[in-house]
């Protein structure tokens, strides 16, 4: 036996329980493990945490960054943390992957200091892990700390030249078949396609509309603190700030909503499209939950005297469109109705908008785990609805009345294919140029369609195709 005396064990310190990386922590989890919505599942906990006196506004925001920011760049993340375990990610239990997920960001998309952000992560660990996993998560935080981002890049992205799309889609975390997707969408070479997916990892501003007849982006920029004008649409105002918009009056009480420019632009757009004689009185939005578009399209109505009636065929998104629409000067109904088995009558409506479900793509920006979730197979899932809708939709139409096919995706399987067959097939339709309907943008392309693109106007990448109704 050695007599070398025993040194004192240490003694056991509590963890230190830090609110911010226990609620991101608790939002990663969320978000895993029920498919929840970051931008659903955060608010709320958010909120608790404020009224609890947990958080004060600077902690809410880290909280926020750290969430957001660790979905988005979660594929890149991935790929550093897999060099630095000695098993396949797969096999590393999912909350541990959280955990060093959110490690991962701290060192190398914050400012924090490594030493606090090592720190800091060990605590979360030993607090929702315990002792003995968090000796591993420190290990493993100690790897990844030994390198800056660009130089992890530089070893867990492969070249370029040797293969482009896993390239950009590690270095710009990206799914390969999205940046595939996108690639084909956008067209051109590698730095349109950087900017756009780099477009894709920021944080979006928030843009109110000022619905018109209720009140007007000069009242907004007059009321709300840090407004600036919105850059397309007269009735856009944005928060240079962030914000909580909810907290606002104005969209509170719905005279003000809070939507992208993208998706202003496609109410506008159709607004304002020209119908061939006869009336222009009745108008549809046949999908209309939650119902943005529809509480513009509604305001827009009643300025020339047109109703609006707004389907939706879920029950509950039907409520959220009537809820959008209260207080509108004009007349509107909402219904609870299928657009591919609709209850009203063929040609019925002047101007008909069908706001497709989707893989949402174009909305990256502002749901930063759709990325992951989404599989190249959802497509498939969707193409018959989107041809369903988008043909019923014409048919509720009458002759010299026109649609708009609109999508917040821009992968071509959901936009271009979908108006292409459905007007080889069903015939009776023309597609209008959209691009006059737009305000003078760049890289708007050659028509007729349209698309946006984060990276070159600021909005969702969302899709706008003009169909007139011919016989
Ligand atoms: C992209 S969202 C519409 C967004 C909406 N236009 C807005 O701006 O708030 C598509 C909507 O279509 C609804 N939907 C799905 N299938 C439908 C169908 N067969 N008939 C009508 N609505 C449908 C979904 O429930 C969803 O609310």
């Amino acid at each position: 036996m050695s007599n070398r005396p025993r040194r004192p064990a240490k003694p056991y310190r509590r963890p230190r329980r830090d609110p911010v990386r226990i609620l991101a922590f608790e939002a990663l989890r969320a978000v895993d493990e029920r498919d929840a919505y970051a931008n659903l599942v955060l608010p709320p906990l958010l909120r608790k945490a404020r009224t609890a006196g947990d958080l004060d506004a600077r902690d809410a925001a880290l909280a926020t960054e750290l969430v957001y920011g660790t979905l988005r760049h979660q594929g890149t993340y991935d790929a550093i943390i897999a060099e630095c375990v000695d098993r396949p990610l797969r096999d590393v239990d999912p909350p541990v992957l959280d955990v060093l997920s959110l490690g991962a960001h701290q060192l190398l998309g914050t400012r924090i200091p490594t030493h606090a952000a090592v720190s800091a992560t060990v605590e979360l660990a030993r607090v929702v892990l315990g002792d003995g996993r968090a000796k591993f998560v420190n290990a493993v935080l100690r790897r990844i700390a030994a390198d800056d981002l660009d130089g992890w890049l530089d070893r867990v992205a492969p070249p370029y030249d040797d293969d482009a799309e896993e390239h950009l889609g590690v270095r710009h975390s990206h799914p390969r078949w999205v940046v595939s997707a996108l690639w084909d969408a956008l067209g051109g070479g590698r730095s349109g396609m950087e900017e756009l997916l780099a477009a894709d990892n920021e944080r979006p501003e928030v843009t109110l509309v000022a619905r018109p007849g209720r009140t007007t982006s000069e009242e907004l920029l007059a009321t709300v603190p840090d407004a600036v004008p919105g850059r397309w649409s007269p009735y856009a105002v944005r928060l240079s700030e962030g914000g909580d918009p909810g907290t606002l009056e104005t969209v509170q009480d719905g005279r003000a909503g809070v939507q992208d420019e993208g998706s202003q632009l496609v109410a506008l757009a159709l607004a304002a499209a020209p119908l061939d004689d006869g009336p222009d009185a009745a108008w549809l939005d046949a999908c209309a939950g939650p119902g943005g578009k529809a509480a513009l399209l509604a305001a827009l109505a009643a300025q020339c005297g047109a109703t609006l009636t707004a389907g939706e065929r879920q029950h509950h998104r039907a409520r959220l469109v009537a809820r959008a629409l209260r207080g509108n000067p004009g007349p509107y109904q909402v219904l609870t109705a299928d657009g591919t088995r609709p209850p009203w009558r063929e040609g019925t409506f002047d101007r008909v908008l069908v706001d497709v479900p989707c893989t949402g793509l174009g909305a990256l920006r502002r749901r930063p785990e759709a990325r992951w979730r989404r599989r190249p197979e959802d497509l498939a899932g969707f193409a018959p609805l989107q041809r369903g809708l988008l043909e019923q939709a014409l048919k509720a139409t009458r002759p010299g009345g026109v649609v708009g096919y609109a999508t917040c995706s821009p992968h071509p399987a959901e936009t271009r294919a979908v108006v292409d067959d459905v007007l080889k097939h069903t015939g009776g339709a023309e597609l209008l140029d959209a691009r006059p309907l737009l305000p003078d943008m760049p890289g708007l392309g050659d028509g007729p369609d349209v698309q946006l693109w984060p990276h070159l106007h600021h909005t969702d990448a969302m899709y706008l195709a003009l169909l007139r109704r011919t016989g």
